[in-house]
């Protein structure tokens, strides 16, 4: 499991550690772990060009002594100084080292040789966007042929959101000290982070005793653990049978996605419910299900259901529930445990269902606060889709995934993902785990079914088996 701490937490476990500690000591481990990671990045340090972009606070001071300790092996080194004020023990050290520090943007034109740029104009202690003056710097140096290296988080990103109101860096490796933020697992900021690297200072012990982390996201060991496995006596009962409920006449193909993704990510059965045409369609491409209504361990209502009246009477049934597209509005007559799946606009239906008024553009701004908020709002767990999948519980927990990939926005995918949720739930897994490893499958599908290109509904169902058993081999 990766596990992201808010910048709250962050201050607390750097003060607890800090104080058994001569000062200066933990940012000096941050400079050593990003100067040896920059040195790797280089491969080799003598005669390159460095330039730090260096800002007010501790993120320009972990720059300034990085950029000391590159001075040191050999790296010509200029920092440009942006801030209201410069940390004085790093510009020492940068000088001392023999680099260069120079006002504002004046030597701006470093960049454009550059070999490798250091972000650190503002880490964890910043608010909004880049101001003007660091905003045109950025811009030559992404222009640059040199690699950009952020410090902490990409500067103009919430390193607790990764919320974005202004310019930002778009780094190509961020190196972060301590531990990961929220920031750097949800996007926009994920997205401006590139390769993300953790700097170890000694922060572990001192973050594991706050408790639970703000944001988890699952890697390959804990899918394949929670996975539901057969056993040598399973039968198919035991499996999990999933009652799946979409498609219409207007959308029948969302019935045939949905049910082929239950019937291909470890469903015992699939049971399908729904109109004439449909039925046909799902029969003639899957000849494993079975029509009809019968005992189900868990149901998937909504996808290609326009309209609720017709399935209102499947909600309110004692089973587990998956509730897609326009069923996630009706979260309140679930009988049992409900799992909501919406995009950002039906999330702000499902909102204004629980008495919560957001715009999508609100909720696409800040996809971890409307999350978690919807899901406090109607106690249930909601996975919100789209650009960084967030999976948010009732009771504060959050899972973000980071298997996704924007070949995923195609007509059809969203059926796929509540047919894997619904086989997990089936399975016997809780709505959270179930959300959660259905989005990670549904991304490793979707990325191996893309392959780097485009793709479909249909070619991400059909690669599930391939990320079953990446998982489980
Ligand atoms: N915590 C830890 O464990 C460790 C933390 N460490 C490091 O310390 C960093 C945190 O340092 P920090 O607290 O000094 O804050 P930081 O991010 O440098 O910015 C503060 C100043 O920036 C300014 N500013 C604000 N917004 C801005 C904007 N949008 N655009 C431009 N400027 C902006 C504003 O100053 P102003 O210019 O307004 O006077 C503000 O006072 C952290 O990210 C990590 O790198 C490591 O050394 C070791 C262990
Ligand atoms: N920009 C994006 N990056 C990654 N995944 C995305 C992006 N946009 C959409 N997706 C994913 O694609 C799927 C689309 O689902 P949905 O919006 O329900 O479409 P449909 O109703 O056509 O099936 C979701 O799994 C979502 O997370
Ligand atoms: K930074």
């Amino acid at each position: 499991m990766r596990l992201a701490y808010d910048v709250e937490a962050v201050r607390a476990a750097e003060a607890a550690l800090a104080a058994g500690l001569p000062a200066g000591t933990l940012m000096d481990r941050a400079a050593a772990g990003i100067a040896a990671a920059c040195a790797r990045l280089l491969g080799s340090t003598y005669g390159t060009r460095v330039v730090l972009l260096v800002g007010s606070g501790d993120n320009g001071g972990d720059a300034l002594h990085a950029g000391a300790r590159l001075g040191r092996r050999g790296a010509r080194v200029d920092a440009l100084c942006l801030g209201s004020r410069t940390h004085q023990e790093g510009a020492a050290a940068l000088l001392a080292a023999g680099g260069r520090l120079h006002g504002g943007t004046e030597r701006a034109d470093l960049l454009d040789d550059a070999d490798l740029v250091v972000d650190g104009i503002v880490g964890i202690g910043g608010s909004g966007g880049l101001r003007p003056d660091a905003a045109r710097v950025v811009a030559r140096a992404e222009a640059s042929a040199a690699l950009l290296v952020a410090v902490d988080v990409p500067s103009g990103v919430d390193a607790s959101t990764g919320e974005a109101t202004g310019e930002v860096v778009h780094a190509d490796v961020t190196l972060t000290p301590g531990t990961l933020k929220p920031g750097l697992l949800v996007d926009p900021g994920s997205s401006c982070a590139g390769l993300v690297e953790v700097v170890d200072i000694g922060l572990g012990p001192h973050l594991a005793a706050l408790g639970a982390p703000d944001v988890e996201a699952l890697e390959a060991d804990d899918v394949a653990a929670l996975l539901p496995a057969p056993g040598p006596e399973s039968d198919k009962y035991q499996r999990g049978v999933v009652g799946v409920v979409a498609g219409s006449d207007e959308y029948p193909g969302a019935a045939v996605l949905c049910a082929g993704a239950a019937v291909r990510s470890g469903a015992g059965m699939v049971r399908y419910v729904g109109p004439d045409h449909a039925t046909y369609r799902v029969l003639a491409r899957w000849p494993e299900a079975v029509a009809g209504e019968g005992r189900v361990q868990a149901r998937v209502i909504g996808p290609g259901i326009p309209e609720l009246d017709a399935v209102l009477d499947q909600v309110a049934r004692p089973e587990p529930v998956v509730l897609d597209a326009t069923a996630a509005t009706a979260y309140a007559r679930a009988g049992g445990p409900a799992l909501l799946t919406p995009h950002a606009g039906e999330l702000v239906r499902v909102l204004a269902a629980a008495g919560v008024e957001a715009t999508r553009e609100q909720v696409e701004a800040r996809r971890l606060h409307w999350a978690r908020e919807a899901a406090r709002a109607t106690g249930c767990v909601v996975l919100l889709k789209g650009s960084t999948t967030v999976v948010a519980a009732p009771d504060g927990r959050v899972r973000v995934n980071p298997t996704g990939t924007p070949w995923l926005a195609t007509a059809g995918s969203g059926d796929v993902l509540a047919g894997v949720a619904g086989a997990l739930l089936a399975g016997g897994l809780p709505p959270f785990d179930a959300g959660s490893v259905a989005a990670w499958l549904h991304g490793l599908a979707g990325r191996l079914a893309a392959d780097g290109a485009s793709t479909s509904a249909s070619a991400v169902l059909d690669a599930l088996p391939a990320a079953l058993r990446a998982v489980l081999r």
